[in-house]
């Protein structure tokens, strides 16, 4: 979680993790942040510090808690368009050597890609699995056993930038140390169940795609993303050349014609690590296990969500609603992420679009701590990443609505988000992709169909309206008719002799 340069004692003991911008130069301390050359500075940390929600009770206990005060509590500060943890690289939407080129790359329906693109995105994928990160490595025990104070040696250590991936995930969701014999509490998920579901994932997606465009030195590689609202049984990505078909001997594994079959999940021994007080490392273990549909005890996840699901919770209007949890009713948040009816109605016992496509996937990418080891996950976030994208442009919603305290830890919006590095608050990832991250989704969303009981209030006031208007028309015509007769009255009534009477009586005389 923190740049190689900054896994030292010495930095962990000033608090600085402001790298220079040549590290292959000798160190100069005044090039920190790349500031000879006017990218940046080094500044203090600022960490949210408001009242967090009742989940989590332990404050003091945990590492995460005003991330990244912990460990590090000065940084590189950016100017104008460089970015990264020593204004080394180019804020989200630039690119070139002066971070002076505008670049918006597409991420595009895996289904639409070409054989050969899609070959492309699944060796890439492959690389990243087997390449170490070239600039992040892990901490592998809590800040207290972070330093071996006997031989002043770090428990730092390399790892891949797939696997890095998958780590950022389960340190967000890891439980809280308590102390030996004294195990792990939950009440904490710095990256679920609380607005800053949305916001995590969408900045984790982004780290990734940055971390593949530099492995590829193609700054316009774009994640594609898996349309996993199609209802329905079928897994229409589980195929060999896309992410791995099932294997035809053991139902819960992948061909091994699919390259994802080789792959070796990290972070599996998650017990150990609670009891023992361990942190995941980068040590393998089991291969990927999914049985799309094949979760025999809950017939509720054994379909994939309905487009119309999406196109419901669209239209859901708050962001999110309190208690900002799991069990927020009306919130566009939860709805997404799954924990209520389509339409935004909280339900307990519903698991819907996006839980719903992780629990369908059944087995390793259905378990929270380890989910991104099944490369489904980036597809499946992409896409929910989509919808929240999609949200952000119809309800353009003002800042205020991603509530500034009382959330559960980690997810109000100034807090910086767990465990990234360079720090990055909620509030910078709520915002439009295209007009500010950089990159925009190739997706066409239809219209809703109206539901029966939709069209039967449309039909009952329709006829209302109906039955109105030929009232009024009718009433119309009858005044219109009384006015004319009385038009046609004579202006002097019938206590007057007409002419022709009169005329009468003066011929009579
Ligand atoms: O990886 C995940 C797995 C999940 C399972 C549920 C659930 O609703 O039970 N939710 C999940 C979120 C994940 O990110």
């Amino acid at each position: 979680q923190f740049p190689r340069q900054c896994a030292t004692p010495e930095a962990l003991a000033s608090g600085e993790c402001c790298p220079g911008l040549f590290p292959q130069q000798t160190p100069n301390p005044s090039d920190q942040c790349g500031f000879t050359v006017g990218r940046g500075l080094c500044v203090p940390v600022i960490a949210d510090s408001r009242p967090h929600g009742p989940q989590y009770t332990l404050d003091g206990l945990d590492d995460r808690e005003q991330w990244p005060l912990r460990f590090f509590n000065r940084t590189c500060l950016c100017n104008g368009r460089f970015y990264g943890y020593n204004c080394g690289s180019c804020r989200p939407g630039w690119t070139g050597d002066n971070c002076d080129q505008p670049l918006i790359v597409v991420r595009k329906n895996i289904q639409d890609l070409r054989a050969e693109e899609r070959q492309r995105f699944i060796n890439a994928l492959d690389l990243a699995k087997n390449t170490i990160h070239p600039d992040y490595v892990i901490g592998t025990r809590h800040y207290s056993e972070l330093i071996n104070p006997a031989t002043n040696a770090t428990n730092f250590v390399n790892i891949s930038i797939y696997d890095f991936f998958v780590w950022t995930h389960y340190y967000s969701v890891s439980k809280t140390f308590l102390g030996l014999g004294q195990g792990s509490a939950g009440g904490v998920d710095f990256s679920h169940e609380g607005p800053a579901f949305l916001t995590w994932h969408r900045f984790h997606l982004m780290q990734l795609e940055r971390d593949m465009q530099n492995l590829l030195q193609d700054a316009s590689f774009a994640l594609p993303y898996w349309n996993f609202a199609i209802g329905g049984n079928e897994c229409d990505i589980c195929t060999d050349d896309l992410m791995g078909a099932r294997n035809n001997f053991e139902q819960n594994l992948l061909s091994p014609n699919s390259v994802f079959s080789r792959w070796r999940v990290v972070c599996e021994n998650v017990e150990d690590y609670d009891s023992l007080g361990t942190i995941c490392n980068s040590t393998t273990g089991g291969p990927i296990r999914r049985n799309p549909a094949g979760n025999v005890d809950r017939p509720m996840v054994q379909r994939l969500p309905e487009m119309e699901d999406v196109l419901l919770c669209l239209e859901v209007n708050l962001f999110d609603t309190p208690p900002f949890f799991s069990n927020s009713s009306e919130s566009f948040r939860n709805t997404l992420e799954g924990y209520s009816e389509p339409s935004g109605l909280y339900n307990p016992t519903v698991r819907s679009l996006h839980n719903l496509a992780h629990l369908f996937l059944n087995g390793t990418g259905g378990q929270t701590h380890l989910s991104p080891n099944d490369p489904i996950f980036v597809l499946l976030h992409t896409f929910t990443d989509a919808v929240f994208d999609e949200w952000l442009k119809r309800h353009n919603p003002d800042p205020s609505q991603y509530p500034l305290e009382n959330a559960p830890i980690g997810h109000n919006r100034q807090y910086n988000m767990v465990p990234f590095w360079p720090p990055v608050t909620n509030s910078e990832m709520f915002v439009t992709a295209p007009e500010n991250l950089g990159y925009s989704y190739d997706i066409q969303w239809p219209s809703r169909p109206l539901s029966n009981t939709e069209i039967i209030t449309i039909a009952v006031i329709a006829a209302l309206v109906l039955v109105t208007l030929i009232f009024a028309g009718a009433s119309c015509v009858v005044r219109r008719k009384n006015k004319k007769n009385e038009a046609l009255q004579p202006l002097l009534g019938e206590s007057y002799p007409r002419y022709a009477e009169e005329k009468e009586n003066t011929q009579e005389v």
